[in-house]
């Protein structure tokens, strides 16, 4: 195991609202820090392939995240905390995963959590009644497919997915 992956202890505590996250500022700093350290490990962990999947690509590796169990606990308590510092007690009421990637990260996310986990899809995958919108990705473009009944009017949602790379997609 490679002291970049140690996973990090970082358990998050929310009563006493003194931030955002609900925390006294002396166990919001350490929660900045420890996400930072855990930040820092999950970034190196990544891998780049240049010119991949077509010249002028650079592409960024997820896999190692999920190869080595220490970096796949490290990435969902950082996920958990970034959510905590970010919302405070105002938890998601559902994750949604975009297909594909997305799904390596909002399942355990959601279980973490303890919210429903609902999928965005590429076109004609999902049964049953979907809304459908187009988007453009940074090589090419293609068509989101969600299952009407898998939101509920009203419920925050938080939308989980791999990576930025141009932004459109998440526009
Ligand atoms: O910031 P953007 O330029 O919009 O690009 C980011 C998106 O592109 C990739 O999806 P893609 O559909 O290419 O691959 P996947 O099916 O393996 O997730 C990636 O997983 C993001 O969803
Ligand atoms: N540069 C990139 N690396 C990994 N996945 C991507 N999806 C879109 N652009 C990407």
């Amino acid at each position: 195991m490679s002291a970049s992956t140690e996973p990090q202890d970082i358990t998050t505590s929310s009563s006493n609202s003194q931030d955002a996250s609900g925390r006294q500022p002396s166990a919001a700093s350490s929660a900045a820090a420890q996400l930072a350290s855990a930040q820092i490990s999950l970034r190196k962990t990544l891998r780049e392939f240049p010119d991949f999947p077509i010249p002028g690509i650079d592409f960024v590796d997820i896999m190692p995240l999920f190869a080595n169990p220490d970096a796949h606990a490290t990435l969902l308590s950082a996920l958990e905390l970034q959510i905590s510092q970010s919302f405070g007690d105002s938890k998601p009421d559902v994750i949604v995963g975009l297909d594909a990637r997305g799904f390596l990260f909002g399942p355990g996310l959601a279980l973490r959590l303890g919210v429903p986990f609902a999928a965005v899809r590429k076109q004609g995958k999902l049964p049953g009644p979907c809304v459908t919108a187009e988007y453009i990705k940074e090589y090419g473009k293609d068509l989101f497919q969600m299952q009407q009944d898998a939101i509920k009017e009203g419920q925050k949602v938080l939308i989980v997915d791999d990576i930025i790379a141009t932004g459109k997609l998440h526009l």
